[in-house]
């Protein structure tokens, strides 16, 4: 059996007093994608960045394709792609130019003009890179990272800046990638990216993993905790409707005009529901049964408060 593409145990990373890692473990098999979420700070670009080796741990260890990102870096190199957070290039070289100078480093790089022409960058391929929109320069990036026909890349929040229409593009690429075994793994704020794209989704905060699985595993219920979500006027007497209901039944208001009704869903519910916030006349907007998404499961684990 291949070893796995990225084997990290109890991984710690400290700055100064700060413990940025703290203890992380993760696996990830070869040919999957791996979405790693997390709030702000919670320590994914630090990760991404040891697995690159371009930062020592300072506690646990690391396996890429089998080797240790710093003493095998060499070997590792031409085998793996990467993709800053935000990308990077000289200012004054022309988007084309730079392509292909990361092609000529590669022993059977990809064909730096279908590259550049599958994400949409062959009209801009004269422009200097400082010209380049940023959605452009994190495409170009993207096309650097896997100009090498690496057989893993690392991206660091690869669609951050880039519109619907080059997003749909990236997602389709990532896809194709996959398709053709290579492994993939992101950092992204997008929960419908995860969702759409992942085979696992590991959910880091405060340096560790809080949560991990299939995206399917992760936002799947059981019959009982299925919910019912709508959408109203701020303030509805939340205490009110949850009396109205058999008891058991919890109701909450998720964020300012957002309720959400936990406990076994039935039609009466929903009748209840409906009818009492036509009592108060107000209309029940955007009612949903159902599974709750990924961007509620990262919500509830990682709570709703803004991070520094
Ligand atoms: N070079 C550094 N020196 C000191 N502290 C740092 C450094 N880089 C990151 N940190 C701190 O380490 C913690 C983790 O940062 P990291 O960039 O890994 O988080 P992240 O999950 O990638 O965040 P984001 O989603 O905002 O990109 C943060 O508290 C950050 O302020």
């Amino acid at each position: 059996m291949s070893t796995p593409a990225v084997e990290i145990t109890g991984l710690i990373k400290r700055y100064g007093p700060k413990t940025a890692v703290d203890g992380l473990d993760l696996k990830m098999e070869r040919g999957h994608l791996l979405a790693l979420l997390g709030p702000n700070g919670a320590g994914k670009t630090t990760t991404i960045e040891i697995c690159e080796g371009f930062r020592r741990p300072d506690g646990g260890s690391v396996r890429v394709l089998g080797h240790d990102p710093v003493s095998e870096g060499a070997a590792l190199r031409p085998r793996v792609g990467v993709m800053p957070q935000g990308g990077g290039a000289y200012p004054g070289v022309h988007a084309g130019e730079m392509l292909t100078l990361v092609a000529a480093c590669a022993a059977n790089p990809l064909d730096p003009a279908w590259l550049l022409d599958v994400l949409g960058l062959a009209p801009v391929a004269g422009t200097p890179f400082k010209r380049l929109s940023g959605g452009q320069q994190q495409r170009l990036s993207l096309a650097c990272a896997l100009v090498g026909r690496p057989e893993l890349v690392f991206l660091d929040e690869p669609t951050a800046g880039v519109d619907p229409q080059a997003r749909r593009l990236v997602w389709e690429l990532l896809a194709a990638l996959r398709s053709d075994g290579v492994s993939v793994l992101l950092t992204t704020h997008l929960m419908e990216e995860a969702e759409a794209l992942a085979d696992q989704v590991v959910i880091v905060d405060g340096g560790r993993v809080i949560a991990e699985g299939t995206p399917s595993a992760l936002t799947a219920e059981d019959g009982d905790a299925a919910q019912l979500r709508f959408k109203a006027r701020p303030g509805l007497d939340t205490e009110l409707l949850s009396a109205a209901l058999p008891e058991g039944y919890e109701v909450d208001e998720s964020s300012p005009g957002y309720y959400l009704v936990t406990g076994r869903v039935s039609p009466q519910v929903v009748s209840t529901v409906t009818s009492w916030c036509a009592q108060q006349g107000v209309l029940a907007e955007e009612l949903h049964v159902g599974r709750r998404d990924l961007e509620e499961v990262f919500l509830e684990l990682t709570g709703r408060n803004l991070r520094s």
